[in-house]
């Protein structure tokens, strides 16, 4: 049945700079495009450029930031960042907000975050990136140039949204000129090595990505679901030289809600394994103003009021990490 499986999509003919957003190929990506984010809301990409031995040296790469002493990670603490980058340690995030984490449910997983160096508007998630200090510059330089790398396939795929949008295929070219595109690189420890009491814990919640369009990467230990229409759980299972593509709230809410954010989550893996994954959460600049797009726009169907990208994503990390949250606090103070 329609919307049961992740469907794979080969999106050769819409990669790189010059491809012809009139020719047939390009259409026919748009349209596989447009019908798997109105279903499933979630799509494989094969064919989309990047030799396998690059996405294979960025997993070895988090792999060493991982296996850093804990010490060493810590030096990178996300809670001294004003704007959201370095490491997260295991259990520190609660990305289902139904659960509580103090109370000790927190993700199974640890996380390092990193964007572009965008200097001025530091409150505004704009800022420099917090690596542990243990980290040479070439390794720096290589993850940075795979978040460049990452960032350029997304707005190839951004532009074969187009079409189905209503809106001209340069539509994003100024929306993403400060994106506000976080790279996530994410360890999941082996089951075997957690305790009794976090058996049945999830090594990711339950949840909706909160942006635009999330790129995710995985390598081939497994644990991912997402939830169909029908409210079953699907295993998104790794396929050998795809990644994964996926649609935030503020996707679906400018679309009317025809495009769906796909709720997911990650199972411990059973394995003896770590599972790594790395997301890229491809968002437009802070002040981008979004509302309906023009091709979901329909007689006594009321446009999203205009927002402001940025306030939004705040509001939704602010409710993720409690560290913000009472640094909020001491501002208002
Ligand atoms: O690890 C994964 O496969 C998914 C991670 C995820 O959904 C997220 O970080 O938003
Ligand atoms: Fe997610």
């Amino acid at each position: 049945m329609e919307g049961r499986e992740i469907p794979v999509i080969d999106v050769g003919a819409v990669i790189g700079d010059n491809t012809d957003v009139d020719s047939e190929a390009f259409r026919a990506v748009a349209s596989q495009i447009d019908h798997a984010c109105r279903t499933i809301g979630f799509f494989y990409i094969t064919n989309f450029g990047v030799a396998d031995d690059l996405m294979n040296r960025t997993l070895l790469l988090a792999r060493q930031l991982f296996d850093l002493p804990l010490e060493e990670k810590e030096k990178a603490s996300i809670t001294k960042s004003p704007n959201h980058r370095g490491y997260v340690g295991m259990g520190i995030e609660n990305i289902d907000d139904t659960i509580d984490a103090e109370a000790g449910h927190g993700d199974l997983k640890e996380a390092f975050d990193l964007s572009d160096d965008i200097h001025g508007g530091e409150d505004k998630l704009y800022g420099p990136n917090l690596w542990p200090p243990a980290l040479d510059e070439k390794w720096r330089n290589e993850m940075m140039d795979h978040y460049h790398r990452m960032c350029k396939l997304c707005m190839s795929i951004l532009r074969a949204f187009t079409p189905s949008l209503g809106v001209s295929p340069d539509h994003f070219e100024e929306m993403y000129e400060r994106p506000l595109a976080a790279l996530r690189l994410l360890r999941y420890p082996p089951s075997k090595s957690t305790n009794k009491k976090a058996e049945h814990q999830l090594a990711c919640g339950t949840h909706t990505d909160y942006g635009f369009i999330t790129l995710l990467q995985q390598d081939n230990v497994g644990g991912l679901q997402v939830q169909n229409t029908m409210g079953e759980w699907v295993d998104a299972l790794p396929i050998p030289n795809t990644l994964l593509i996926n649609l935030g709230d503020m996707m679906s809410a400018v679309t009317n809600h025809q495009y769906v954010a796909t709720p997911h989550r990650v199972l411990q893996n059973g394995t003896t394994n770590y599972r790594y994954s790395i997301p890229l959460f491809f968002n437009p600049q802070w002040s981008t103003v979004l509302t309906t797009f023009p091709a979901f726009l329909r007689e006594g169907v009321e446009p999203v009021p205009p927002f402001v990208f940025g306030e939004h994503l705040t509001a939704r990390l602010n409710a993720t990490y409690s560290h913000r949250r009472e640094e909020k606090v001491k501002d208002s103070a």
